[in-house]
């Protein structure tokens, strides 16, 4: 098991990452000094649940722990105002109190969620994530929490660090590929706005991730997790350098919310979003036309789309886009790249702009 401390806003927390980690969890939790006096209250969607919600409410009962089970339907449709508030109904009838913690158990969509129940709940109480899939290595860390509105993507939120994050590698052996594909994306988001080296060694090993090899995916968790940790722990709530972690998200979220959530994942979505940041970084910031064939190289390798095939009409992607919360002003935000590997957030970008680029990653 690999262990990495984050330091964010006067609260360190570990993530632990390796194979079997969610059997530690009894044993992670007394460690922590998480008593047994205290209630616990799993949230999980209805694909992970019958898989490792019900051992994990299992193990810990029989180590001592009051253990409640909240289950929600899977997927992006969930993430909204309404399964938050049928699952803090789950939660006040089992009688959590303020010194209960929740356990978000599934993906970004649970571990959003979960954790902004967590938020609210009585004012907040603790959380521990517990991500299921590749992508949440990226939505378990940092603290943003939260839902979607019916205008947009994550407009309902709160910024609430969890107690600690366990992944356990070997869950994601029942993921479909798809997703570990998606998972991906956010992987190489990690590496193409931080470092080259790891652009090369996920280029290296892309096949042997597509194929779940525990070791070098544990690497690639590990590293995605560095990565996050070290520019959450200087810049909590995106006053600054944080917004970097949001590289593809202003065309991804656009792509996402366009289609009500129904044509991409969010990896997919975010990797064309990249496919477009870079080409936008060349004709804005004078970055290497190199740039553009790396990002779609890579991606490409990791077998995600490059380009968006619907005809949707480019006024609503661009109103999405307007509505981006990096906006201010009015004005197009986007993370953009002076090269490989070092990227900043760029205001006041002109739309004819990026119209071009949306006809260029338009296939
Ligand atoms: N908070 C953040 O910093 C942050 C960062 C990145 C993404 N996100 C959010 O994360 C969400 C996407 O997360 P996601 O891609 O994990 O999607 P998801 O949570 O919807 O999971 C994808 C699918 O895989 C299933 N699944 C999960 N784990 C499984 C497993 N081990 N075996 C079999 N099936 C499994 C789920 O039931 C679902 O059907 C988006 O809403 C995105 O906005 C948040
Ligand atoms: O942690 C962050 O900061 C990120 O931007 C990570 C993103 O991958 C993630 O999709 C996040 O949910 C986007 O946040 P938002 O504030 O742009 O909605
Ligand atoms: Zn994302």
């Amino acid at each position: 098991m690999k262990t990495l401390l984050v330091d964010v806003a006067g609260h360190r927390y570990p993530i632990r990452i390796g194979q079997g980690t969610h059997q530690l969890l009894p044993q992670l939790l007394t460690e922590n000094g998480i008593g047994k006096e205290r209630m616990l209250m799993l949230i999980s969607d209805s694909h992970v649940a019958p898989l490792y919600g019900l051992p994990m409410q299992a193990s810990l009962q029989a180590a001592g722990y009051q253990v409640g089970l909240s289950v929600i339907p899977p997927g992006e449709e969930s993430k909204k105002l309404s399964v938050v508030e049928q699952v803090i109904g789950d939660c006040l009838r089992f009688g959590l109190d303020r010194s209960s913690l929740v356990l978000a158990l599934g993906g970004g969509v649970v571990g959003d969620l979960a954790g902004f129940v967590a938020a609210t709940y009585m004012r907040g109480i603790p959380f521990i994530q517990l991500p299921t899939t590749l992508l949440a290595h990226d939505s378990s860390v940092g603290g943003k929490v939260g839902v979607n509105h019916a205008l947009g993507k994550n407009f309902i939120g709160a910024f609430h660090q969890p107690l600690m994050v366990v992944f356990d590698v070997d869950v994601l052996a029942s993921l479909p590929a798809r997703e570990v594909v998606s998972g991906l994306a956010e992987v190489a988001k990690h590496a193409l706005i931080w470092d080259v080296s790891f652009v090369e060694w996920l280029e290296a090993h892309a096949e042997a991730l597509l194929a779940l090899d525990p070791e070098r995916m544990t690497e690639a968790i590990y590293r995605g997790c560095e990565i996050k940790s070290a520019i959450v722990s200087q810049d909590e709530k995106e006053l600054g350098i944080r917004a970097i972690l949001n590289y593809g998200h202003t065309i991804g979220h656009a792509l996402e919310a366009v289609s009500a959530y129904q044509r991409y994942t969010h990896g997919e979505a975010i990797a064309i979003g990249m496919a477009g940041a870079a080409r936008l970084s060349v004709r804005l910031l004078g970055a290497p036309e190199m740039l553009v064939h790396r990002t779609e190289q890579l991606l490409h390798r990791l077998r995600l789309p490059i380009r968006y095939t619907e005809d949707w009409p480019q006024q609503a992607l661009l109103d999405a886009m307007k509505k981006d919360k990096k906006v201010r002003g009015g004005h197009y935000a986007f993370v953009l790249a002076k090269q490989l590997g070092q990227v900043e957030l760029v205001r006041g970008i002109a739309e004819d702009q990026i119209t071009q680029v949306l006809k260029e990653i338009h296939a």
